[in-house]
């Protein structure tokens, strides 16, 4: 360091992962193996991550104690640094508010236009209406949507309402974006344009944790795979594919 110039934070700021699984056991009230069993996983900001595993391999598991709707039994989960299981009550809106969320079945509020959709995602965070009315059509255009703020949910394609859901999941520039088989109901052109889309959003820093079957985009994406195995962590492969040898 130069005398004078001011000390060098950046390893610390970058050695701070966004998301840490630390020895994560999950077992559910009941007979039969844990959801989860001692999993140890770092993902840093910016990182484009797919989950994978077979039906009941632990994928749901894992992403719901990220946004804490589930505990672990042992070991910690840390978010952005903190441990998450530690976090007071009054506390979690605030984690899952920089976390948005995208499921297969779009989740989108039916009696609601694609526009009120979005706006809604910024009204229960006490937005302005001057920043939404700026800020949601925006988004849409970034989703492609510009012209459709008007119709309802069932009005657009299975993509199309995938679409709408992401804009939803990013109009709060979350810090993470986590998505449980994104693809799981679309056609595979509309697929194609939901990962475009989910990849533009991690390039503007946001990190994206995707669970998914889908073989073909994981093998088309190229991103960092991890494998889940009856709960435990069986890959972790940098530009893998849904394969081991992939
Ligand atoms: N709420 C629950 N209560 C009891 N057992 C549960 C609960 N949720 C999940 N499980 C069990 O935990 C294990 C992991 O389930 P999980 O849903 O995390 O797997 P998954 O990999 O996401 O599966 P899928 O791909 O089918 O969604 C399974 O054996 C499942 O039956």
């Amino acid at each position: 360091m130069r005398p004078g110039s001011p000390p060098d934070w950046s390893y610390h700021l970058y050695s701070v992962h966004v998301i840490r699984f630390e020895k994560v056991t999950k077992t559910y009230p009941g007979p039969g193996a844990p959801a989860l069993d001692g999993v140890t996983v770092d993902i840093e900001k910016g990182e484009f991550v797919f989950l994978v595993g077979a039906s009941g391999s632990g994928k749901s598991t894992a992403l719901r104690l990220v946004l804490r709707e589930a505990r672990p039994t042992s070991g910690r989960v840390y978010v952005a640094g903190k441990e998450i299981n530690r976090l007071a009550g009054w506390k979690v809106p605030r984690l899952r508010r920089q976390i948005g969320t995208v499921f297969q079945d779009f989740r989108l509020l039916q009696n609601k236009n694609v526009s009120e959709n979005v706006a809604f995602a910024l009204q229960v965070i006490g937005k302005s209406r001057s920043e939404i009315r700026q800020v949601v059509p925006e988004t849409l255009e970034l989703v492609g949507l510009s012209g459709k703020g008007d119709r309802l949910p069932d009005e657009l394609s299975g993509g199309e309402q995938q679409r709408v859901a992401i804009a939803r999941a990013f109009v709060n520039r979350p810090m993470i974006l986590i998505a449980d088989e994104p693809t799981g109901n679309l056609d595979p052109t509309s697929s194609v344009e939901v990962m475009k889309l989910l990849e533009r959003i991690n390039q503007t820093g946001t990190t994206v944790l995707m669970a998914t079957h889908d073989s073909g985009v994981v093998d088309h994406m190229r991103k960092r795979v991890v494998e889940l195995d009856g709960g435990r962590l069986v890959r972790d492969q940098v530009e893998g594919g849904y394969g081991a040898a992939g």
